[in-house]
């Protein structure tokens, strides 16, 4: 599909519906027709006015130390929106008086670290930056990620931004003088890693020397780090795979939970005889890897493998992960590690912002990581960095490689000995029917509450059962040997529910308690329980 065909412009007189396009912290929607059921909604001119409100939200927050014309820069995925959208994002800048900066396909953190970076001939520091991304939605979706020097927006702001873009949206308006510049800024932000990863080995040039790593990017943008970070440092990359753009994402979603994605670079670390196996989300905010022997490093083993590092460098500080981590996890931090395990909420930005709370009253944390993939180190300025945590892999295959040459990816194993992992580790989604009579005019999330606090006075009453006694997210309840947690989806209207459990059988026990608790919720569907604990 050509990119031409994509957001077709709706007149000023239709109703759009901003607040909708909130998702979170970031602005999700629909920019490319031709799926049943998800007309267009993010189509030029509803870009052309979020971009101009994004300008308008600069200027009044950098009013008194900015005189000068703000500058802005735009990136986007692999996405076949992407084009149409910059065009319209910076019509929609440029009608506001700004200044755009074009860098063309370009990863979220070097988004945000364009606003970071001093170096006028890119024109660094821009005051503001917008990535055109959806993650790893389907190829017809995208969105917008805004940043400024202090990170990435919260929802407070996207909510400010989509109430002034409405407001706009029905002005009239008047052809934009179009001021813009493209940069290579991927060349600034790729020599940022490779320099991270030469000043940790002692400033060896090549630190990677004779290591073979292979990237799987999954046609998002995330290609460049096989020529452009690992390549100067000296590894092998042949094998990679995936790393030319495509926003149809023929091969697999580009998404580290994926099963089928972890599949595929597992697949070709395999097959390659590879050292390291690194696989990027479409925006490369998020990552995983593979040691030499296939074995993934994800969802918890990932995190397992970040504390384990970043607890070396800063003895006992504190992990801030997502409400979904294993209670493996929990014990090896704190057993084996030393540090501490602060089980917060799902949500990157949530545990990115918890981290930096912690620290402002006084309590010492260097690492923010999701299950997900996301992760912020304090060091890296707290940015949400998939690519940057990977360059922490390699700061540990460069210098065992000094001391031990030739162990490849071992060292790397080894850090993650003693991980308690369950046999079963499951996530269903139970979907709230937001048109159902039994929700009585209410908000799918005042179901959910209701939901949640009816299991939560069921698991109360059942002694082999224990609620778990600090929880921020949703109803935690350990027995059986595992555990389950329901909680509400950030967005959506879905209770996800996680159990963990030594066996097929003790998983079971644990789905049949949620499943007695919320059977009489008759807006939630909960089928794919019923499926699991009938056929497990
Ligand atoms: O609550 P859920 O539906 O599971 O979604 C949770 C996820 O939402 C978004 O994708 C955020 O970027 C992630 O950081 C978060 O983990």
């Amino acid at each position: 599909m050509a990119a031409a065909e994509c957001a077709s412009a709706l007149s000023s007189s239709e109703k759009v519906n901003f607040s909708k396009l909130q998702n979170g912290s970031d602005i999700r929607g629909v920019a490319v027709p031709g799926v049943e059921g998800e007309p267009v909604s993010l189509t030029e001119p509803v870009t052309e006015a979020i971009a101009a409100a994004f300008s308008s939200w600069l200027s009044d927050r950098n009013k008194s130390d900015t005189p000068s014309r703000l500058r802005v820069s735009i990136g986007h995925d692999s996405r076949i929106s992407a084009e149409t959208l910059q065009d319209a994002v910076s019509r929609g800048l440029a009608s506001a008086g700004v200044d755009v900066i074009q860098y063309g396909l370009a990863s979220t953190p070097a988004m945000f670290n364009s606003t970071v970076t001093e170096d006028e001939e890119y024109f660094c520091p821009v005051d503001g930056a917008i990535m055109i991304t959806a993650s790893h939605l389907p190829y017809n979706r995208n969105g917008f990620k805004f940043f400024t020097k202090d990170g990435g927006l919260g929802k407070a702001d996207i909510k400010d931004i989509l109430e002034r873009a409405a407001n706009r949206y029905t002005e009239s308006k008047q052809p934009a003088a179009l001021s813009v510049q493209k940069v290579d800024y991927m060349k600034v932000y790729t020599s940022d890693l490779v320099k991270a990863v030469r000043r940790a080995a002692g400033n060896i040039e090549k630190p990677l020397e004779g290591f073979r790593i292979v990237v799987d990017a999954g046609n998002g943008a995330g290609g460049f780090f096989a020529a452009k970070v690992l390549e100067p440092l000296g590894a092998i990359t042949a094998g990679s795979q995936f790393l030319e753009p495509d926003g149809l994402f023929p091969n697999h979603i580009p998404n580290p939970e994926d099963k089928t994605a972890m599949k595929a670079i597992t697949e070709a670390v395999l097959q390659n005889k590879a050292d390291l196996g690194i696989i990027f989300d479409t925006d490369v905010d998020r990552s995983a890897a593979v040691d030499s022997n296939g074995r993934e490093f994800n969802r918890n083993r990932l995190i397992a493998l970040m504390s384990a590092i970043v607890l070396e460098e800063h003895p006992g500080t504190i992990i801030v992960t997502d409400s979904v981590t294993s209670d493996g996890l929990t014990t090896f931090i704190e057993k084996k590690l030393g540090g501490k395990h602060h089980r917060f909420k799902r949500g990157y930005k949530n545990v990115i912002d918890e981290a930096i709370r912690l620290n402002s009253v006084g309590e010492e944390s260097h690492l923010a990581i999701e299950t997900s993939g996301h992760g912020a180190l304090k060091e890296n300025r707290w940015l949400d960095d998939g690519a940057y945590l990977m360059v922490k892999l390699l700061n540990k295959l460069a210098s065992a490689r000094a001391s031990k040459p030739g162990s490849g990816s071992q060292v790397l194993t080894d850090l993650v000995e003693g991980l308690e992992e369950p046999g079963v580790a499951m996530e269903l989604r139970l979907k709230i029917d937001q048109n159902h009579a039994d929700l009585k005019g209410g908000s799918f999330r005042e179901y959910g509450e209701a939901v949640l606090k009816h299991l939560e006075n069921v698991a109360s009453s059942n002694p082999v059962l224990q609620k778990a006694p600090v929880n921020y997210e949703g109803i935690r309840v350990s027995g059986h040997g595992g555990w389950f947690l329901l909680r509400l989806s950030l967005h959506d209207p879905v209770l996800p529910l996680n159990v963990e459990a030594p066996s097929n059988e003790d998983a079971v026990k644990l789905g049949l308690v949620v499943l007695a608790a919320v059977k009489e919720f008759s807006a939630l569907d909960t089928s794919a329980l019923d499926k699991f604990v009938h056929t497990a």
